[in-house]
């Protein structure tokens, strides 16, 4: 049997526009013609592709980017349409048919709406379809954004078991600084893994047009690669290039897979969950939960924030009010707040009679220190 790669392509507002905002229309004809190139490869090929906002103010009537956000969104509704247009057209030439698919953070929330919009892309790509992607800007609140589409690629990628991650942007990798105001630094081939050394050197956008920078694009390699998809991060401008991205010979970083993938369900609780309250801890249990793999119990927890059911997500953090993770809650906020500092032989007698006496469980509980 022989196995499909099935790669991920992420294109960012960058490789698509300029600062006066506008569709270069020859740069989706060139990139389709390279995704085209890596289906006759016989990879199955999916796209990220961001642009909306910058496609579209200009038509719309404003002279810049906008920064608020309903203009934002009137924008997207613009150049949304402009960007499908344009890839429609040009892959069309290469005998490819197009699928728009608009998400939003919350439909991340539901594990059976994520199963269905899985169900739908593997039949477009069973059918020969290249699924498009990109945020759903006009109904996304700011709260609830992906904003940039570095995240939403690397969810894409995980969800759909994606061999690679190719995100192009027009820096080919990252480099030990922003090379725009850092012309001497250099450039990482690779990152085997992802430290907090590798975020100091990734800055913000380096566009107009662009959103996140490198640092969206570390955070989108960390989820991809704890999911076991590999990331390359870099520039595609030459025919061939993207085939030589995927080949792992392309312009760009590289950043390795982290020995074991996550299950899906601890991805979802880590990166797609939405949290509704956070518990903050005492040491005690910062070592207990990080260093000796045991759950988390009410005696450790110092402070609760959020309205939240038994079964919701929250987020944990640290005496110094760094997160440290994400679990699945055992209790309401209401039952917690009275048994918070407790032993567990004072539960019971306090509570009566409960589900469980772990405030989270181990199995239920994801790290992202
Ligand atoms: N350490 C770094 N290495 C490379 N690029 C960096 C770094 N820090 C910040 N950047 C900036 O990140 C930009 C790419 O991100 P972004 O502007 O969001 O582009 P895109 O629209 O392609 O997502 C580059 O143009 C660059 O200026
Ligand atoms: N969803 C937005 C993405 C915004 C954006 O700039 O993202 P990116 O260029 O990937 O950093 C759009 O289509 O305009």
């Amino acid at each position: 049997m022989t196995v499909t790669t099935r790669i991920v392509v992420k294109i960012g507002s960058s490789s698509l526009s300029g600062p006066e905002g506008g569709l270069k229309r020859e740069a989706v004809v060139f990139f389709a013609a390279e995704l085209a190139a890596l289906r006759r490869d016989g990879c199955e090929v999916l796209l990220v592709t961001s642009g909306a906002v910058a496609a579209g103010f200009r038509s719309i009537g404003y002279a810049q980017r906008p920064r608020l956000l309903h203009e934002k969104q009137a924008a997207a509704a613009v150049g949304q349409v402009l960007l499908m247009q344009a890839y429609q057209e040009a892959l069309a030439l290469h005998g490819i048919a197009t699928a728009q698919i608009l998400l939003t953070r919350t439909d991340f929330c539901s594990r059976r709406a994520m199963n269905n919009a899985v169900m739908t892309v593997e039949e477009l790509l069973r059918q020969g379809a290249i699924p498009i992607f990109n945020e759903n800007d006009t109904v996304s609140v700011d709260e609830l954004k992906f904003g940039d589409n570095d995240t939403l690629s690397a969810l894409v990628a995980n969800l759909l078991k994606a061999s690679k991650l190719l995100v192009l942007t027009d820096m080919d990798g990252l480099y030990s600084g922003d090379p725009r105001k850092h012309p001497e630094a250099v450039r990482y081939a690779s990152v085997e893994e992802i430290t907090p050394e590798i975020y100091a050197v990734a800055g913000g956008a380096g566009s107009s047009v662009g959103t996140g920078g490198m640092r969206s694009k570390i955070d989108a390699a960390k989820i991809a690669t704890r999911g076991g998809v590999p990331v390359f991060v870099g520039r595609v401008t030459e025919p061939g290039d993207l085939a030589l991205a995927a080949a792992g010979e392309g312009r760009g970083t590289y950043f390795a897979t982290t020995s074991a993938s996550l299950p899906v369900k601890k991805q979802w609780l880590g990166f797609m969950s939405t949290p509704l309250g956070s518990i903050y801890i005492d040491d005690g249990a910062v070592e207990a939960l990080l260093h000796g793999g045991h759950s988390l119990l009410p005696v450790g927890v110092k402070r609760i924030e959020g309205s939240f059911h038994a079964g919701d997500v929250v987020e944990v953090l640290g005496p110094d009010t760094q997160l440290l993770g994400r679990g699945i809650v055992n209790y309401d906020d209401a039952q917690l707040q009275q048994v918070q500092g407790l032993s567990s032989s004072q539960i019971v007698p306090k509570l009566g009679e409960v589900h469980r006496l772990e405030v989270i469980h181990r199995d239920e509980w994801i790290t992202l220190r």
